[in-house]
């Protein structure tokens, strides 16, 4: 195996952070970080990948740029020293969300709140759930179809936490956005707390907290979708893609945590608990990354930019040029390298839906293959993202339902090698 050293040639990297860093096959390995930073060995060798699959496999002097410029577990801050990236930081609350859930599952905690507690007329848990499908279907058709072949359960589960989801993004995006402020959000997240505790506050709270009681859900996730929005409210700007990470965890990847523990794993599957959160939390990230590549120009003239602003600039793009809106080769260049690392969450979830249990595989699947169309979509447009809104059509919508279908019934991919 051929190791270059890069030692004190990276600027950006103390001597002690660069000690081995080896540059092996188009790929960087950190052994010392490893052990110090308790980067996980998969976790690091996927941001490898990653790393080189950008076509940003950096010469030695450039590994300090590259680190915080690119996708990895680990961040520089000004004075040169590493720090926790935003990665590690999210792979954290999958750790803790994926023990949660194995503890719950093997000894069920006492319930506090019963659905038959929560202060609702006779019916009034019916009708709420059913206004949850109403709203399901009237923003995400093909989505709400997808849920039709899960269990009723689940199903109902998915729904409430979908309009919980949906109601939390319109207060930063709705009509009334203009006049939501920091003080209205922690007004939203008491009331959260409020609901988690078995006092919803109307109808729709009261589906989630019936859901709530019913699947080992916990709060945090959704805490921290809200912490996303407070984002929203306070920065318009990126730095780097460390940062955008984190933003797209906050609104998205949480969306994947809290989908786990009602989907469900397969009980044939072989895969960890872990291993399936992360799944979840990497389709969030490309499906939100995909938000933002086919938003660019919408958002734009709404004053924010999503796109990593060091990236932009080693690409020679300004703001300036996305608020112009005038398709480049820089930009097309640019648009190739984003619609790539988004391409790469997408695989990496892929390997996650399988184990899903088998009535959830459909709408995951589903959602996988028309999200991810997405992007197809932005390149049919030759990458005009800014005054052209890439849409999948009908005909490509239906037809991703029984290709989904098929995909629902394969194997999980932990019990293939075994199989043969
Ligand atoms: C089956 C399935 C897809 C279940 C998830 C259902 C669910 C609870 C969705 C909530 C989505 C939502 C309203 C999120 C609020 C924030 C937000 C709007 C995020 C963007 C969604 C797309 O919305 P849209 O295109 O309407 O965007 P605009 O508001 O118009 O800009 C996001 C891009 C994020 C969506 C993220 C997911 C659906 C996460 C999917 C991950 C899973 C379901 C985990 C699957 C498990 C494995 C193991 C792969
Ligand atoms: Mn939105």
């Amino acid at each position: 195996m051929a190791i270059i050293l890069v030692r004190a040639a990276s600027p950006g990297l103390s001597g002690a952070a660069v000690r081995d860093i080896h540059h092996h096959h188009g790929s960087l390995q950190c052994s010392s970080l490893l052990k110090r930073r308790r980067v996980p060995a998969r976790r690091w060798m996927l941001c490898s990948l990653r790393y080189a699959c950008l076509g940003l496999d950096p010469g030695p002097g450039e590994i300090g740029r590259t680190s915080s410029a690119v996708y990895s577990s680990l961040a520089v801050n000004p004075a040169g020293e590493a720090v926790v990236s935003s990665e590690q930081k999210v792979y954290d609350v999958v750790l803790k969300q994926a023990a949660l859930l194995k503890r719950q599952l093997r000894t069920p905690p006492v319930l506090d709140v019963r659905p038959q507690q929560l202060d609702m007329p006779r019916n009034g848990l019916k009708e709420a759930y059913a206004r949850c499908g109403e709203i399901c279907e009237e923003y995400a058709k093909t989505f709400y179809l997808g849920t039709m072949l899960m269990t009723e359960e689940r199903r109902r589960a998915i729904w409430a936490i979908y309009v919980w989801c949906r109601r939390t993004d319109e207060l930063v995006d709705g009509p009334n956005a203009n006049y939501i402020t920091p003080t209205a959000l922690d007004r939203w997240e008491k009331r959260l707390e409020d609901l988690f505790a078995g006092r919803p506050y109307d109808m729709l709270d009261a589906a989630l907290s019936d859901t709530i009681s019913r699947f080992p859900i916990d709060i945090q996730p959704f805490r921290d979708m809200i912490e996303g929005m407070r984002s929203d409210l306070r920065k318009a700007r990126y730095k780097n893609f460390d940062e955008l990470y984190m933003y797209c965890y906050y609104v998205a990847g949480t969306v994947g945590l809290m989908s786990v523990p009602v989907m469900g794993i397969a009980p044939e599957s072989k895969a960890t608990t872990e291993s399936v959160y992360s799944a979840a939390l990497a389709l969030g990230i490309a499906n939100q990354l995909t938000n933002i590549l086919r938003d660019v120009g919408e958002d734009a003239r709404r004053g924010r930019i999503y796109l990593p602003q060091d990236e932009l600039a080693q690409a020679g793009l300004s703001d300036e040029d996305i608020f112009n809106g005038v398709v480049t080769n820089r930009w097309r260049n640019f648009m190739k390298q984003q619609i790539k690392r988004a391409r790469m969450f997408f695989e990496e979830a892929e390997r996650g839906v399988t184990e899903l249990s088998q009535a959830s595989r459909w709408p995951v699947w589903a959602s996988l293959l028309l999200y991810r169309q997405i992007l197809d979509e932005i390149e049919a447009n030759d990458y005009n993202n800014f005054t052209k809104r890439a849409y999948v059509g009908k005909g490509k919508k239906l037809l991703a339902l029984p290709v989904a279908y098929g995909k629902s019934l394969l194997l999980p991919v932990s019990l293939r090698n075994s199989q043969t």
